[in-house]
Order: C-alpha cells, then structure tokens, then sequence
C-alpha cells in the first residue's frame, strides 16, 4: 500500500492555503490575533524630554557644594513649565513631565534640600541623569511590532504608546466540525451497550479555535449514506473554509467517509500517510473549502490534526511554523516501525535542564496517555531506537 510521507502530505496542503487577508481590528480585541502590518511609530517617544524622578530639574553645571539655586517654577506632567531655565535657577518636577528648555539633569527630590523659594543638592549632579530624552523609547517611523507576529500583551502596549487605535491583522478562517459513527454519544449521556463517548469534537475545538474566527461543531453523524450526505450538506451549505470530519476514514464496510465526500464533489488530494497513529487521514478541496478527514481513533484525530491542520491555519494566518525542539531523552526509545510515529512524551525537568520521558504507549485509541504528554517526539521510520541522553526532535502540544 501506498503511503504519502508526511512532508509531502503537509506540502500538498499548503499549496491549497489562501494567502492571508488583512482585516482591521480595533486594539481591544487584537489580542491573540496575527499581525499583518507592521506598527511603525508615528511620532517620538518619549516627545519631549521627560523626567524619570519627582525631584528639581537644572543645568549639572550649576549644582556646586554649598551652593542653592532658586526655583522659578514647576513642570508636572501634562503641563510643562513653559520657560527657560537659566544659571543658577532650578524648576520643582514631577515623574513625567517635559524638562524646561535650559535644564539638562533631574535630581531626585530625596537628595535635595528646598527651602523659601531656594534648593540645594546633598549629591553631586550627574549630566543627563533621571531624563529620558525625546526619542529614547522609539523614534517616528520605527518598526515596533513586525508583521507576522503573534500579539501579545507587550506587543499591545507599545502599539497603543504608538498611538494606533486599530490594527492590520490576518482574517481568521472558519471551521466545522462533524464526528461520525453509529456508536457515538455526547459527553454527559446515559452511555448504552456498545456505546462510545464522543471525544474527538471536544479536543479539537479548543486546538483549533486559537487561531479561528469559528469551530463549529456539528455533532454526529450515523454511518449511513443518508444521513452523513445530508449532514455534510449541512456542513457545506454553512460555506466553512475548513470541513473537519472524523471517523470513517479507514477501509471498514462502514468507513463512508470517503465515498460520501467524493460524491458531494470534494477532489481528494490524498488518502492515507506514512506515520503512526493517524495512517488513513484524507484531505482533499471543495471550491475554496478545504476538507480534512481525520481517523475517528481519538489519539489519530488530535495528532493529525496538530501535524498537518495545525500548520495549514498557521500559513492561513501569515503565522511562521515554528521549528521542532530538540531535547535529551529521559529514558530509551524502542525502535520504530517503517511509519513516522508521533510518539507521546512526557516534558521533565531534571537539575541539567528540561528532558523528554518517552509514555509507553501506542494504542490510538489511548486517550488518557495523550492527556498526561506535553510533547510528540518525532520518531522517524525505521529508526532502531535511542538511548538516554540521545537528542531527539520533538513537537510540543500546547502551543500556539
Ligand atoms: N483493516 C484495516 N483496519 C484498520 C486500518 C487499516 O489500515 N486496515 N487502519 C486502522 C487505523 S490506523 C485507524 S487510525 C483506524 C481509523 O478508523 P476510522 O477513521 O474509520 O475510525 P472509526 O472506525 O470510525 O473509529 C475508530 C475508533 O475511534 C472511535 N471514535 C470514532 N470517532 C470518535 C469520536 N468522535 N470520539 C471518540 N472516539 C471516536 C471509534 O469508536 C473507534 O473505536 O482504523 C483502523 N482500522
Ligand atoms: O493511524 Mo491509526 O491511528 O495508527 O490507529
């Protein structure tokens, strides 16, 4: 049997991405969105020259032992002292507020002495001390925030210190969901003879929605003809611009997936992949809508969709794909198969740094193993197992 390596499988998906569409978002609501403009300054920052300390702004030179000089005025923030300061003069500020013309140094208030109108220093003067000049921050049309960043708080702040109340940033895709499967019910159901929680929707959507404008999930369908073309029909009607189904996808008298999919006119780029778990993936396209059909076996359908829908949404977004880690292994590896296996692992911390804990287990329909790992090493096939200490390639869970 013919299995797609999976570098070919994520090329062939890639190729079906749309570029990214820009979309403007108000600042408030940028957060976790993808940039697709860069923030450049449109003025300096700070604009003026600002005072770092409550204290007494003067010129260094003038700050002599035994000498005071005489206040003639004072500068607080949003309301500058509006003339110059000459030899022998000083002006009260405040943290914030623009240095007058003239003074060159702030001192802060706790090592100066006011008295009547006069000050004096118990320190001596150092030039420019406790002034943030004009510009130090960022200088009109720097680039603060570059495209193709993920925003966070940081990124947030200083595009709002740029004074950008919006923000250029990549339309999210939406998304459907559809299970399939006659054994299927809802998490919280009486669960009957030969029943199966469904599982697979309620780990997919929290995966996919960090980079969606919608995962909608459609819930179950029963293996038969009817009711999957028509629920499908559904899912297409709603016009997603990405189909997930799961289940159904392997070569079973009731796997229908595929069949049903082609009949309602989705092209099948291809079918089945070399690696472990999640050998019968599909994908393929109808019109714009891109179409994955993930294996139903719960660990298949979260592992798949971390390899290969994972970065199709990261490209979808102008989002760069992040590079595997690479880490010691805590403990052997036992040697692979000829299928890539996207092996669970635990992330331990040890004195010498943080290591990879192989999990035993290989099962793809073993859920509470992939809930206890952090990562999926990348264990290439054929590989005849490694030992301890061994640098391996690895794909973390939770990230974006
Ligand atoms: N003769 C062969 N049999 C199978 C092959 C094969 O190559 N030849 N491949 C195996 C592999 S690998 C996988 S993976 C599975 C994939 O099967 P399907 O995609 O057809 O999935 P189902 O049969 O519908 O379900 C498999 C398993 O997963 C459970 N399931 C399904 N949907 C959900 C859900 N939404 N939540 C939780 N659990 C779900 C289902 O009850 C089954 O236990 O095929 C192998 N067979
Ligand atoms: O690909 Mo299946 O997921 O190995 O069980």
């Amino acid at each position: 049997m013919n299995l797609l390596p999976v570098e070919d499988a994520i090329t062939a998906i890639l190729k079906r991405v749309p570029e990214p569409i820009a979309e403007t978002v108000e600042l408030a609501v940028a957060a976790g969105r993808v940039l697709l403009q860069p923030v450049i300054a449109t003025h300096d920052q700070p604009p003026f020259n600002a005072s770092a300390m409550d204290g007494y702004a003067m010129r260094a030179a003038d700050v002599v032992d035994g000498h005071t000089l005489k206040l003639i005025g004072t500068s607080q923030a949003g309301a500058g002292f509006p003339g110059s300061v000459g030899e022998g003069e000083a002006v009260r500020i405040f943290t914030g507020a623009p240095v007058p013309a003239g003074a060159d140094t702030v001192i802060m208030q706790e090592e100066a002495v006011a008295d009547g109108g006069f000050v004096s220093f118990t320190v001596p003067a150092r030039l420019g001390h406790s002034v943030r000049p004009l510009g130090n921050d960022f200088a009109k049309g720097q680039v603060l925030v570059e495209a193709g960043v993920r925003l966070a708080p940081m990124q947030l702040a200083v595009a709002a210190a740029a004074n950008a109340a919006t923000l250029q940033v990549a339309k999210r895709p939406c998304v459907s969901l559809l299970a399939t499967g006659d054994e299927l019910v809802l998490p919280g159901s009486v669960v009957g003879t030969d029943q199966i929680v469904a599982s697979n929707s309620s780990g997919l959507r929290p995966l996919l929605i960090p980079y969606a404008e919608t995962v909608i999930d459609h819930g179950i369908a029963r293996d038969t003809r009817d009711e999957l073309r028509s629920k499908l029909d559904e899912v297409f009607a709603s016009q997603p611009d990405i189909v997930i189904t799961t289940g159904g996808a392997s070569v079973g008298d009731h796997d229908i997936v595929r069949d049903i999919l082609l009949e309602l006119g989705v092209t099948l780029d291809f079918w089945k992949i070399n690696m472990r778990p999640g050998k019968p993936l599909m994908f393929g396209t109808r019109g714009k809508t891109l179409v994955f059909g993930l294996p139903g076996n719960p660990v298949s359908a979260m592992v798949t969709a971390l390899v290969f829908i994972r970065p199709a949404l990261r490209q979808w977004l102008g989002y760069p794909e992040p590079m595997l880690w690479r880490l010691p292994l805590a403990a052997p590896t036992p040697p692979n198969s000829a299928r890539r296996h996207f092996m669970r692992a635990q992330l331990v911390h040890t004195p010498t740094g943080p290591e990879l804990l192989p999990i035993p287990q290989t099962d793809s329909g073993h859920t509470s193993s992939l809930a206890r790992a952090d990562m999926l090493i990348v264990q290439p096939g054929g590989d005849p197992g490694q030992q301890a200490g061994a640098i391996v390639e690895a794909l973390p869970l939770d990230y974006f």
